[in-house]
């Protein structure tokens, strides 16, 4: 097992990456302070690891369980409120703790309510996907969506502990690993020119799912997170590199309705225009894009904008965005491979081009493969 450190003063946390976490003497009970427990899940993961983590609590004086419809599009305040209901049917109290066991959906819905629970109540991540091992369970950020834009209602709530088990990799889809390879490769371009280099030779184990490849590819993502997190836990400058790609995917993924692209899939297609408007800077060499393209297309992510999503659409989406300062849209750019940036200063004629040019080339290759074709 290895384990990192969040480090934020009074609220650090560890994240604990292993196999099997939760066999044998309990990890996760050692987080727990009160006696009163809420698992929170959702209809696809508790059936298969729900069991294994109440084992692992031990007894308990109150064990409620939560289980969530599956689906981005359940990301939402009813969601919520569905939880704040259940913990106050069944008296949880201010010591309470929630575990939170699947992936980034359930992740960010429990961690919000967490947030919200009698002004805030303890609560554990046990993330069950790549995309949540790698991201969204490390580093506090809670929210639901709304039908305006993703994550628009939460909370900075870090959890206590996050307990990262590579065993549950093995039943995750083949499209949602490729989801959570999308945020891996963020952190290559944000700030590791050599991790990137290592995802390009790595990324045939990774897809054949091979324990030692992703356990290293989590622990250096995680890593790199944590340090991003401990140095601005609020996102007052230095963290919104995390967002690489995020103001086009987000705009993506709420233009399509939750769930019919996934996260990491319009991320993708998000880092890739992040890319092209830094090779146009003359910040990066335009054979940097077609590097990207590769491995995106190697991981089974997708390279194209969604049809019919013209730039209109898009910069209406964006104008929302949660980085907009006084109606002034902000970007994650890079000034090379590793060396992110948030720029200012990028024109909406110059968005109009790219975004317009990216239509043009979707429609003209017809026939890949897409999410939403
Ligand atoms: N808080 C953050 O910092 C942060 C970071 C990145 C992403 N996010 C959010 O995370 C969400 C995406 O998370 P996600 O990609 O994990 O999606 P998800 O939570 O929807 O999970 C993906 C799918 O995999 C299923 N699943 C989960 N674990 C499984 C397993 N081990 N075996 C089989 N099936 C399994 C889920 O039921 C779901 O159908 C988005 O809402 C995104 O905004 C948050
Ligand atoms: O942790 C962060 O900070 C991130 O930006 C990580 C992102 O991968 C994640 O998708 C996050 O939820 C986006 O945050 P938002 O503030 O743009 O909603
Ligand atoms: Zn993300």
């Amino acid at each position: 097992m290895h384990t990192l450190h969040v480090e934020l003063g009074e609220r650090s946390y560890p994240v604990y990456i292993g196999r099997d976490l939760f066999s044998g003497q309990s990890l996760l009970a050692r987080h727990i302070r009160g006696n009163q427990v809420a698992i929170v899940s959702n209809d696809t993961v508790a059936p298969l690891y729900v069991e294994r983590v109440r084992e692992a609590l031990g007894e308990r004086q109150l064990l409620t369980e939560i289980v969530l419809p599956d689906g981005e599009q359940y990301k939402t305040l009813a969601s919520l409120e569905h939880i704040l209901d259940r913990l106050l049917q069944d008296n949880h109290s201010r010591n309470t703790t929630l575990v939170a066991v699947g992936g980034g959906v359930v992740g960010d819905i429990a961690g919000f309510a967490a947030a919200c629970y009698q002004r805030g109540v303890d609560f554990v991540q046990v993330p069950t996907t790549l995309l949540a091992q790698v991201d969204s369970s490390v580093g506090g950020k809670t929210a639901v969506n709304h039908p305006l834009g993703k994550n628009m209602i939460g909370a900075f709530h870090q959890p206590r502990a996050v307990l990262i088990d590579t065993v549950t990799l093995h039943t995750l889809p083949r499209r949602e690993l490729a989801a959570g390879l999308a945020e891996v490769i963020k952190y290559g371009l944000i700030c590791d020119p050599g991790f990137y280099q290592w995802l390009q030779e790595a990324m045939p184990r990774l897809l054949a799912r091979d324990e030692a490849a992703l356990a290293e590819a989590i622990e250096r993502s995680c890593s790199l997170k944590a340090g991003v997190v401990a140095a601005d836990e609020r996102e007052g400058g230095l963290r919104a590199i995390l967002n690489l790609g995020h103001t086009f995917g987000h705009a993506i993924e709420t233009a399509q309705g939750y769930g019919n692209w996934l996260h990491g899939e319009a991320v993708a297609v998000g880092m890739l225009l992040a890319l092209r408007l830094s090779v146009q800077r003359g910040w990066l060499d335009p054979a940097e894009t077609v590097r990207l393209e590769r491995l995106l297309h190697a991981a089974g992510l997708p390279l194209d904008v969604p049809a019919g999503m013209g730039p209109a659409l898009f910069l209406e989406l964006m104008a929302r965005d949660k980085k907009v300062v006084d109606g002034r849209l902000r970007l994650v750019l890079l000034r090379a491979i590793g060396e992110a940036c948030v720029v200012d200063d990028v024109t909406p004629a110059e968005l109009e081009d790219l975004l317009a040019a990216a239509q043009l080339r979707r429609d003209s290759a017809p026939g890949e493969d897409r999410p939403d074709s």
